[in-house]
């Protein structure tokens, strides 16, 4: 059957989705949202501390997608630094849309909108938030989306494309049959999913902008995020 989900697949979808909700950004962390100052300059400490946070929930969540510790490790880096911007907006766009307490919701974008960065990016930013939220995914749909979004063949210096195209596949397929087994009613759903991860890609360009005009006025990273976006 098309859409019929196998024994086989649910394992796998277990995994990941065990996987995705066992490395989250620490509580005590996002509770920060609530309770430091407002300046842009703390702002900025703040969520530069959610980024390199959130850069290692996806490093741990990464290491649980089955066959990606058997990657080349060169592949295995570019894959991480390739899709870690990516895969911090789905993060913080579906914590913005579901699990978030209200008041956080308000409260990051609040930090978001007052950290330097310029005005032109807040329209994308905001509207790929927005059109995350509108597609209401259900937990499973949310974690294998991010597992495909790391699992793109054709990152900066990635050698063996076709192995991660073998890893990819599969979660496409999963992700397919989870959409018509949780929207009925919406044929084109994972259409529209797929053209989420298309709305990331451009968001990476405006976020290698963000960096160079913070970097212009002298905001500082961590060394985490410094190797990872390369930056410094
Ligand atoms: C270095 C900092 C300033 C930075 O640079 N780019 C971005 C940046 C930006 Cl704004 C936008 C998108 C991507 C990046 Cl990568 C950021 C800030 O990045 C994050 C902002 C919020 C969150 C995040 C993720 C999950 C969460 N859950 C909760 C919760 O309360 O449950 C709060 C929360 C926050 C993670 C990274």
């Amino acid at each position: 059957e098309k859409f019929e989900i196998t024994k086989e697949q649910q394992d796998f979808m277990n995994v990941i989705l065990d996987a995705y909700n066992r490395h989250q950004i620490p509580p005590d962390v996002a509770k920060k949202l609530l309770q430091e100052q407002y300046s842009a300059e703390e702002n900025f400490l703040l969520l530069t501390e959610m980024a390199t946070s959130q850069v290692q929930v996806l490093v741990e969540f990464t290491k649980n997608i089955p066959g990606f510790l058997s990657l080349d490790h060169e592949d295995q880096i570019a894959l991480l630094k390739g899709s870690a911007v990516e895969a911090t907006f789905l993060r913080s766009a579906q914590a913005f849309s579901t699990k978030m307490p209200s008041g956080h919701t308000e409260v990051l974008e609040e930090r978001i909108r007052k950290s330097g960065i310029s005005e032109e990016f807040m329209t994308p930013m905001f509207n790929f938030y927005k059109s995350i939220g509108e597609l209401h995914m259900v937990q499973e749909e949310q974690a294998l989306l991010t597992a495909i979004t790391i699992m793109t063949p054709d990152r900066p210096y990635v050698k063996d494309q076709q192995a991660v195209e073998r890893l990819q596949e599969p979660m496409l397929d999963i992700l397919r049959k989870l959409c018509a087994l949780h929207h009925p009613g919406e044929p084109q759903y994972f259409a529209r999913l797929l053209g989420r991860l298309t709305e990331l890609r451009t968001l990476n360009h405006y976020h290698a902008e963000m960096l160079t005009s913070w970097r212009m006025n002298d905001y500082k990273f961590t060394p985490l995020l410094c190797e990872i976006w390369d930056v410094q």
